[in-house]
């Protein structure tokens, strides 16, 4: 999708993209952009909640307006998202309010906004008996994908930065996880001042973490009075109430929704850390071996993201074999493929048929094809990104109905979304079982035999010098 956005009207387009030469329809094209919508509306809504989806709707605009902002923007564009083109000729877009802005306000603000965006990844370690490696039962799939980013060069560095310590709904961990975004924002955090980007990354290089630039940019948000002499020292405190108001928007809870007592997985069932992550590692080298995890609230975007994300209960390597079935059958039955929803509609009754969380195999295509809908779900709640908008206010403008978010200086409204929440295509599934087989392997040969030698090393090292008493 091209996304733009439009600052004085509020609003932001998304234009479908496609590789070059694959020319679709305008009708098929409308197709494809009302299937996001009734997704966002029937489906996301559901288990995130009203307030938290935006799922827009469709609008059809001028096509020479639609070129014209081609060409403008086309220099724009980062050249690794340039291997696809956005759709001119249908005049076809998805209007959705433009999300780096307040959403409990109705009509255009003039005041100042900043924006957080956060990409959480996954935040589960798979507790799916079909597991085949030992490793995935303990270090998270973010943690482990790392180094395989940096080795093919994605990245420049590791990041150490954990979804679990972001998940753990642990102040000291999601502070942890949130300092770590801030030193490598890779392509899981960007702020916006007024719609504009002002940390992060623009595309995939390397992106530059000026903590002080960003304070400077932050400390009217903060200390409005200007009390605060600049330094390393109003660096750091500036970064510290920056993070302290994405936990608590984070951890609030403004939206209920019909799937909120769905609960997938108790929590319990899985490892709530991950080996890897660096707050663990530091906690177990100052000889603390038990990590917190307070538990997100119920009704706060972080726990919904997770719900959703745990309908993956099978893990990759359990729901192949289910893809296959699936696929064996439409091969028998290529006219079944619409019957069976896999391409939409994204209606009521799609949605109905994925609160069925049963696990016991019954042999079935249905049972196949439920988990493969869900599993679709869940890796669209994995990839999908969270909006932090914040306003300052002051405290006798700040009525009841809106949610307010203290610092030691200011108060912020605040608003909390969800954004990218395409359902992952069905096609993408071997996709995934590769890419699964490659990050762990990639981990277990580079990381984790470096890791074993390193630990017997010191082991051996304790040995030499242990004495062992004998009873006289
Ligand atoms: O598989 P992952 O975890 O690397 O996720 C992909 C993302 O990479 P990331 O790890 O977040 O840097 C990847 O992000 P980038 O485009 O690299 O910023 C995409 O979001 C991709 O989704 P899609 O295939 O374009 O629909 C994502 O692919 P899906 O797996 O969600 O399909
Ligand atoms: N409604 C919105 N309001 C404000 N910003 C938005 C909105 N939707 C998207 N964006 C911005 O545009 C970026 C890209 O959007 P999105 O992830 O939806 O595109 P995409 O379709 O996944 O793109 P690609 O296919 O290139 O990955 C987001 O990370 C976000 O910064």
């Amino acid at each position: 999708m091209e996304t733009l956005s439009d600052y004085e009207r509020c609003v932001v387009l998304r234009f479908l993209k496609s590789p070059p030469n694959q020319n679709k329809t305008s009708e098929e094209i409308l197709h494809h952009l009302q299937n996001i919508v009734d997704f966002g509306k029937h489906v996301m809504k559901q288990f995130f909640g009203e307030n938290y989806v935006h799922h827009g709707e469709i609008i059809q605009l001028p096509l020479d307006f639609v070129r014209q902002l081609c060409l403008k923007i086309q220099p724009e564009r980062p050249e690794s998202r340039c291997d696809k083109d956005m759709d001119t000729l249908s005049g076809y877009a998805m209007c959705l309010p433009n999300l780096t802005r307040l959403q409990t306000y109705r009509f255009v603000e003039h005041r100042p906004i900043l924006c957080i965006e956060i990409k959480p990844k996954c935040g589960f370690i798979p507790f799916s008996s079909h597991v085949s490696q030992e490793i995935k039962h303990k270090v998270c799939r973010y943690c482990m994908h790392q180094h395989l980013k940096v080795a093919n060069g994605k990245w420049k560095r590791p990041s150490k930065y954990c979804p679990l310590d972001l998940f753990s709904g642990n102040k000291q961990r999601m502070h942890f996880a949130l300092k770590s975004l801030l030193q490598e924002a890779q392509n899981n955090l960007k702020i916006f001042k007024n719609g504009e980007l002002i940390y992060g990354c623009r595309d995939d290089q390397d992106c530059v973490s000026d903590w002080n630039e960003l304070a400077r940019h932050l400390k009217p948000f903060f200390f409005p009075s200007n009390g605060l002499v600049s330094g390393p020292h109003c660096t750091r405190t500036i970064v510290k109430e920056l993070i302290h108001v994405i936990t608590m928007t984070l951890l609030s809870s403004t939206d209920a929704c019909r799937a909120g007592d769905m609960k997938t997985v108790p929590i319990s069932q899985g490892r709530s850390y991950c080996e890897a992550s660096a707050f663990n590692k530091e906690l177990v080298r100052n000889g603390k071996h038990k990590l917190e995890s307070s538990g997100l609230p119920r009704g706060c975007l972080l726990y919904k993201t997770l719900q959703a994300q745990m309908l993956d209960m099978l893990d990759i390597e359990g729901l192949y074999p289910l893809y296959s079935r699936v696929e064996q059958y439409l091969e028998e039955f290529p006219e079944e493929r619409s019957t069976l929803q896999i391409d939409g509609p994204y209606n009521e009754a799609f949605y109905e048929k994925l609160l069925d969380l049963s696990t016991e195999d019954d042999g079935t295509v249905a049972f196949a094809l439920t988990k493969v809908q869900q599993y679709r779900i869940a890796m669209t709640a994995k990839d999908c990104s969270i909006m932090i908008a914040l306003s300052p206010c002051l405290q006798d403008e700040c009525s009841e109905q809106r949610p307010v978010v203290l610092t030691s200086k200011s108060r912020f409204t605040f608003s909390v979304s969800v954004l990218d929440l395409d359902l992952k295509p069905y096609e993408s599934i071997p996709h995934q079982y590769k890419l699964d087989g490659k990050i762990v392997n990639y981990y277990l040969k580079n990381v984790q035999a470096k890791d074993d030698a390193v630990m017997s090393s010191l082991f051996k090292e304790n040995e030499d010098c242990t004495l062992v008493l004998h009873k006289v």
